[in-house]
């Protein structure tokens, strides 16, 4: 698999704090690469790296196979477009205003900006004064703004982040007509069902550190669901796992987090049979991708 993307080791520390640590990025080419992590856990100051926006404490980056530094900057953002924080643009402007301005500071034409605009489906809003547009708007002339250098790559820092659901679900969709054209796109959110559904890849931050990176299928297989116990007596099958496991009563059901093999299932079982318990029903809960994150992300890693 190629990476358009490659970090090894990429740090950076603010006054002796270290807000990024350690990370070997991997986007692969052609994928939407969901970059998660609760506020404050780094994805900006990372996303603002791989752009060279901000120097690196530590580490590096490669891009599209090159080195990412002050040398190359110029010439790899030609093949970038970003968006990153609020959306861009001047408010008093309209969008076709704005999208000018990115056409003569690019060297673009007309086809170029028109394919950008279509693509983000704005071509019927270019009139108006940015300032009249509502969140979603700005955030696709944004895009559209990224779009119109026609990159290779496409990083977006929160794009979604105070949208409706209508809003968030057209810009997932715009996401996925991309990668479908060849654009591969990293997008960050600090809600994980914003960009669940559209990342082919995913990258969990957690105070600076990657506590996960693969696919969603791997997610899964690499946590470990909670194990359902039903049985004669719940109350006392709890009070017997709770040291042992965390056990927790829900209605008649023992729940216990963390139990990862079948020896340790057999061990659970055998001591509550020993001690009078029936035991009538084991088995995995059902798990979202939504308690993974949560679990991941409150417990520091897998
Ligand atoms: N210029 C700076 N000087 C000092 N600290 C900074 C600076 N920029 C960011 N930080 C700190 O680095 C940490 C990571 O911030 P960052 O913005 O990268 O997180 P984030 O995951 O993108 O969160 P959010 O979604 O809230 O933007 C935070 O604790 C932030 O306060």
């Amino acid at each position: 698999m190629s990476f358009i993307v490659e970090s090894s080791n990429l740090t950076k520390a603010y006054g002796g704090r270290t807000v990024v640590d350690g990370l070997d990025l991997r986007i692969p080419e052609g994928s939407v690469y969901g970059f998660l992590g609760p506020n404050g856990s780094g994805k900006s100051t990372t996303m603002k790296m791989l752009l060279s926006l901000i120097r690196p404490t530590g580490g590096e980056v490669e891009v599209l196979g090159q080195p990412m530094n002050r040398s190359t900057r110029r010439q790899l953002l030609g093949s970038i477009g970003s968006l990153i924080e609020s959306p861009p643009g001047y408010a008093h402007l309209t969008g076709a205003e704005n999208m000018r301005i990115v056409q003569r500071l690019l060297g673009l034409d007309d086809a170029q900006v028109d394919f950008a605009v279509k693509t983000v489906r704005m071509h019927d809003q270019m009139g108006k004064r940015v300032r009249e547009y509502s969140l979603g708007m700005k955030q696709r002339l944004g895009i559209a703004m990224a779009l119109a250098r026609q990159p290779k790559l496409l990083i977006l820092d929160e794009p979604t982040n105070g949208l409706d659901p209508a809003g968030i679900e057209e810009i997932r969709e715009l996401l996925r007509r991309l990668a479908d054209g060849g654009v591969t796109v990293m997008v960050s959110s600090h809600l994980l069902g914003e960009v669940d559904k559209t990342a082919t890849v995913l990258g969990i931050l957690s105070q600076g550190r990657m506590i996960f990176q693969g696919t969603r299928a791997e997610l899964f297989s690499a946590a470990t669901p909670d194990l359902l116990i039903d049985c004669s007596d719940p109350r006392r099958a709890q009070s017997m796992l709770a040291r042992a496991h965390g056990a927790r009563l829900e209605d008649a059901t023992v729940r216990l987090a963390g139990v990862d093999s079948d020896q340790a299932i057999a061990g659970i079982v055998t001591g509550l049979v020993a001690e009078g318990i029936g035991v009538h029903g084991v088995r995995r809960d059902e798990q979202t991708l939504e308690s993974v994150f949560m679990g991941l992300t409150a417990g520091g890693g897998l």
